[in-house]
């Protein structure tokens, strides 16, 4: 999967990749030059008190040089341009196919391991990038030529080639092994923490309120407990890593110099190709461990890429037409055929058998006990998700035939669990109407009961104070009580004026009061639109031209008021529990 992803989004930047591997090769064989310029400088110039020869070999060493840098800092930077790049584009597909998924995937994967998998896990595969377009001409060109160079100096000496290489890959070797499980381990690590990090900040009241600051911290404690273990081991390893290396390296080097030294006394080899055999030696073993170190980086890669594939692979449950249709009418009525639907997973259907209309211009209700399948139902209309049987239709069409664009502007929906958006209340209002003017806005609030508070709002200090439209909402409308934000989200739908509006019981933080003006003023809002409304409160839908009664996911009673009053027995029931008798007669 790694490697699929990476082929796939470096494609576009393949010219730079190629400059990258023209630039590295440059430098490495620069590095490979200088040792022996330097052996010649010793043996055919100091050696020999050859002042001309040490000019000419310094100035041609000095432009060595010069290339391997300018051409090093040049490779870094279109490394990390392509690397970053593919970082960029990765973040923005995994984004784009989050947004695209219905509830039900989002549900699947859950917020954290999204949330991780499109910042970190990406981040883990950039960084792969970065690292393996920096030593991937590098390493093999810089062993392959340093062992050739170093043996065309002194073959003598190439059995220190021959034993020190393989026992430095070997410790390494070790070491990658005992790290690639760790690496795994710390990747669920992470991904544990950020979840119990966002059930904790998104529940902070309710830990407060019932007192589990101790069973939270603790919690949390032990899945930092866990990350830090596994990162101490990772560091443990990685600064053995470091003096092993080295003593390796200064071994090397030692044995270079004693052996070495035998053979310049008996005259078998020259300083100056000493020098260069210890150079070569060096450099070799120095591509041995980046090498290495690449192969370290490459486990948490593969683990991360696989995760990313993952969300990339997943196909949405709620898929767009290939053809949208475009239906004749545009009233906004909204039709269910023998609707069945079962979440995914479940054995049983929520919903079963479900058949309505709801006409452009009428109220209809729907009322039913505590899960009883109202916001189910409700969410079938905007395709959060789709029926398992049967169809919903909009205007005649069935709704998976009708484009996103063509959806979302018919139907104006209020969830029951009502959320804002960081930004201004204007920013909130406009979500669904970017054109929408002050007026537009300021009849949304008057009929949503919302103006007052919204005209008298003010939110930071001195001159940046923001009022009324401009103030300030923060993320998830924290900063608004549950009844402003209820308002605030019922003004949201009314602003972008939709010929459907689904109020999914979006009056139960209001008071009575508030209740009736709100309805009030909503109707004549509303003339002319479908209105869908899912209620707790019997008074709120006393005038409602049909009322759907549901139990079990299923309609057992329909009709106005008056006449559930009169026939149905679980109407009768759940009026009775509401409203006293004399309110009834
Ligand atoms: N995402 C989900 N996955 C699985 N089951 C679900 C999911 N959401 C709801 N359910 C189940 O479906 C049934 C109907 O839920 P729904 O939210 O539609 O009821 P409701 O009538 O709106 O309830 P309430 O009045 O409490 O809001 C419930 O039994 C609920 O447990």
């Amino acid at each position: 999967m790694l490697w699929k992803l990476v082929r796939h989004y470096a494609a576009p930047y393949r010219t730079w990749v190629l400059a990258v591997v023209i630039l590295q090769t440059a430098t490495t064989l620069a590095t490979l030059y200088l040792p022996s310029l330097n052996a010649d400088i010793i043996d055919n110039g100091v050696a020999v008190g050859d002042v001309d020869h040490i000019w000419r070999v310094g100035g041609i060493m000095l432009i060595v040089a010069l290339v391997q840098l300018v051409t090093a800092v040049a490779a870094v930077w279109f490394g990390a341009k392509v690397a970053m790049s593919v970082g960029r584009d990765m973040r923005r597909a995994v984004y784009s196919k989050v947004d695209s998924f219905s509830s039900e995937e989002v549900g699947r994967f859950g917020a954290p391991t999204l949330i991780t998998r499109s910042t970190n896990d990406v981040q883990q595969v950039q960084m792969t990038v970065l690292m393996t377009l920096n030593f991937m001409v590098m390493v093999p060109i810089m062993s392959i030529g340093g062992i050739i160079m170093a043996v065309r100096e002194d073959p003598g000496l190439s059995w220190l080639v021959w034993t020190s290489v393989p026992v430095l890959l070997t410790i390494l070797l070790i070491l990658v092994r005992m790290l690639m499980p760790l690496f795994q381990r710390m990747q669920d690590a992470i991904d544990a923490i950020n979840g119990i990090m966002r059930e904790q900040i998104m529940g902070i009241r309710v830990v407060r309120a019932y007192r589990r600051e101790r069973h939270e911290t603790a919690r949390f404690a032990d899945a930092n407990a866990a990350l830090t273990d596994i990162s101490v081991r990772i560091g443990r390893l990685f600064v053995l890593m470091g003096p092993i290396v080295t003593l390796i390296l200064h071994l090397a080097t030692a044995a270079v110099l004693w052996f070495g030294g035998h053979r310049v006394d008996q005259g078998l080899v020259d300083v100056g190709a000493l020098t260069a055999f210890m150079q070569y030696l060096l450099q070799i073993l120095v591509a041995v461990m980046m090498g290495s170190f690449m192969f370290m980086i490459f486990p948490r890669a593969i683990v991360c890429a696989a995760r990313i594939g993952e969300v990339l692979d997943t196909e949405s449950s709620v898929r767009e037409p290939a053809s949208p249709r475009q239906p004749e009418s545009h009233a906004g009525s909204v039709e269910f055929r023998d609707v069945t639907f079962a979440y995914p997973g479940a054995e049983a259907p929520v919903l079963a058998d479900i058949s309505f209309t709801a006409e452009p211009g009428k109220t209809t209700a729907i009322i039913g006990s505590t899960g009883s399948g109202k916001s189910t139902l409700i969410n079938l209309i905007p395709r959060l998700y789709d029926a398992t049987e049967g169809t919903v239709l909009i205007d005649g069409v069935p709704v998976d035939e009708l484009g996103r664009e063509h959806l979302s502007g018919a139907v104006g929906i209020v969830p029951q669990r009502p959320y804002l958006f960081s930004g201004s209340i204007a920013d909130n209002l406009r979500f669904g109407a970017p054109n929408a003017t002050e007026d537009d806005m300021w009849a949304a609030l008057d009929t949503a009961q919302a103006s007052d508070f919204v005209r008298v709002r003010s939110t930071g200090s001195g001159d940046s104070a923001a009022k009324g439209l401009e103030s300030a909402v923060s993320q998830g409308g924290t900063n608004v009580s549950g009844g402003q934000r209820q308002r605030l989200c019922i003004a949201r739908a009314l602003v972008a004026r939709p010929r459907i509006y689904l109020f999914d019981d979006s009056f139960s933080a209001l008071d009575v009061t508030t209740d009736m003006k709100l309805r009030a003023a909503l109707t004549d809002y509303t003339e002319g639109a479908t209105v869908i409304i899912v209620a707790q409160r019997v008074t709120t839908i006393t005038d409602a031209d049909q009322i759907l009664v549901l139990e079990e996911g299923r309609i057992v009673s329909r009709g106005t008021h008056e006449e559930l009053l009169a026939s149905s027995p679980t109407y009768q029931e759940i009026v009775a529990s509401q409203i006293s008798r004399e309110e009834i007669a």
